[in-house]
């Protein structure tokens, strides 16, 4: 539970009640949780993300029904809940039992089990999310590199490993050259040192990426679109390194470069399902496994401080059960 006192946020754990959740159809027994950089936000009371207090923190869930108002979903069912203003407005899944409203609620596919999913997570639903987006605009392994900035973290490492999969040439731009190793042993094929793109760059740089996922947004975001191909397509979600975008319509105009904003948080149903769909088939469980860190509950203020240091690797699961 997240409280604000004056200006600081205290997360502690609780012993609650069913009659305590908040209203929603579907009452859920959470199995598996996650950390985000959002969650990151929230547990350090950082403003824009948490708007009501007290709150059960958490962006994601994955667990099964337990009982269900909504005929739609019914005890034992195996589902997730990601976003939908999930520890910003309402309770979320840090937390043994959760209650939301129906339409939040995507059944899983039968490939992808309730940990598996939290390995995921809004951060590798997000990467396919943005997957899907350079595919959308056409994009394909022929047009040639594409880089993912944020390598390291949760967004890039699975965009990395689902865009290596679809055959596609990934260079991975990351601060920590020291996970080189990693970052290749998930697909990449090069690794750029973030130095490159983090300052002011300029309007039009020489061209070398057909397309690009951005988790870091701010003068990194610039770089990228000033060096995308003709023709190119950035989907950005991100802004680890800042929100503004120090960038010129240089690679609009002269190159017709696409930025596509990709949005997790109130995407549309059919959507979330189509991304859960294409993860099933793209995901490779072996190598999700090897992003992956396990903690309990009582771990969460420490990793949750850790992640907006940029100190995280890959994708953190929760254990709510510990
Ligand atoms: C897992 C997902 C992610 O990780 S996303 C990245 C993490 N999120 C953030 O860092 C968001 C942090 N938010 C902020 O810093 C601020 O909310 C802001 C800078 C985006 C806007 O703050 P400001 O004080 O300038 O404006 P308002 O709060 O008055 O809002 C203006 C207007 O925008 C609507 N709005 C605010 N936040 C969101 C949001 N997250 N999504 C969509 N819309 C948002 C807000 O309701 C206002 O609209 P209005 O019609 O006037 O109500
Ligand atoms: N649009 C959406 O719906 C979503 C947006 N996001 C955003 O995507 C970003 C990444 O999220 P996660 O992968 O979960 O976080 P993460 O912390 O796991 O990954 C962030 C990565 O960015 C790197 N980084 C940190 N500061 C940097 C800087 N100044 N310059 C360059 N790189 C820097 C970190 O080393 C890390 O590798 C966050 O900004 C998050 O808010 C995440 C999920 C959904």
């Amino acid at each position: 539970m997240l409280d604000r006192t004056d200006d600081h946020v205290e997360a502690t754990i609780r012993e609650l009640d069913d009659v305590d959740l908040p209203a929603g159809e579907v009452t859920i027994d959470v199995e598996w949780s996650t950390v985000n950089y959002k969650d990151g936000l929230a547990y350090a009371g950082r403003p824009g993300v948490v708007d009501r207090y007290p709150i059960v923190p958490g962006v994601d869930l994955a667990g099964t029904v337990h009982s269900s108002d909504d005929p739609r979903y019914g005890p034992g069912d195996r589902v997730t809940v990601n976003g939908c203003r999930m520890g910003e407005r309402h309770w979320g899944g840090h937390a043994e039992r959760a209650r939301v409203p129906a339409d939040w609620v995507v059944r899983l596919p039968d490939a992808i089990d309730t940990r598996t999913a939290m390995a995921i997570g809004t951060a590798g639903l997000t990467s396919m999310l943005c997957v899907l987006a350079l595919e959308r605009h056409g994009l394909t392994p022929d047009d040639g590199t594409v880089v993912v900035t944020g390598s390291s973290g949760g967004v890039g490492s699975v965009a990395i490993s689902l865009l290596a999969r679809r055959g596609f040439r990934v260079a991975a731009v990351t601060g920590r050259t020291e996970e080189e190793p990693y970052l290749r042993r998930i697909g990449a094929v090069e690794v750029v040192d973030r130095a490159e793109l983090a300052g002011p760059g300029r309007p039009l740089a020489s061209e070398r990426w057909a397309g690009g996922v951005d988790a870091v947004g701010s003068h990194t975001l610039a770089n990228v679109l000033s060096a995308t191909a003709y023709g190119g397509v950035v989907a950005a979600c991100g802004l680890a390194q800042g929100m503004d975008l120090p960038a010129s319509v240089a690679p609009f105009i002269l190159r017709g470069v696409t930025l596509v904003g990709v949005e997790s948080v109130v995407t549309p149903h059919d959507r979330r399902v189509a991304a859960w769909d294409r993860l099933a088939t793209d995901i490779d469980r072996d190598l999700l496994e090897t992003m992956v860190t396990e903690v309990g509950l009582g771990e969460l203020p420490d990793v949750t401080a850790r992640i907006l240091e940029g100190k995280v690797r890959g994708r953190v699961v929760v254990d709510v059960r510990r």
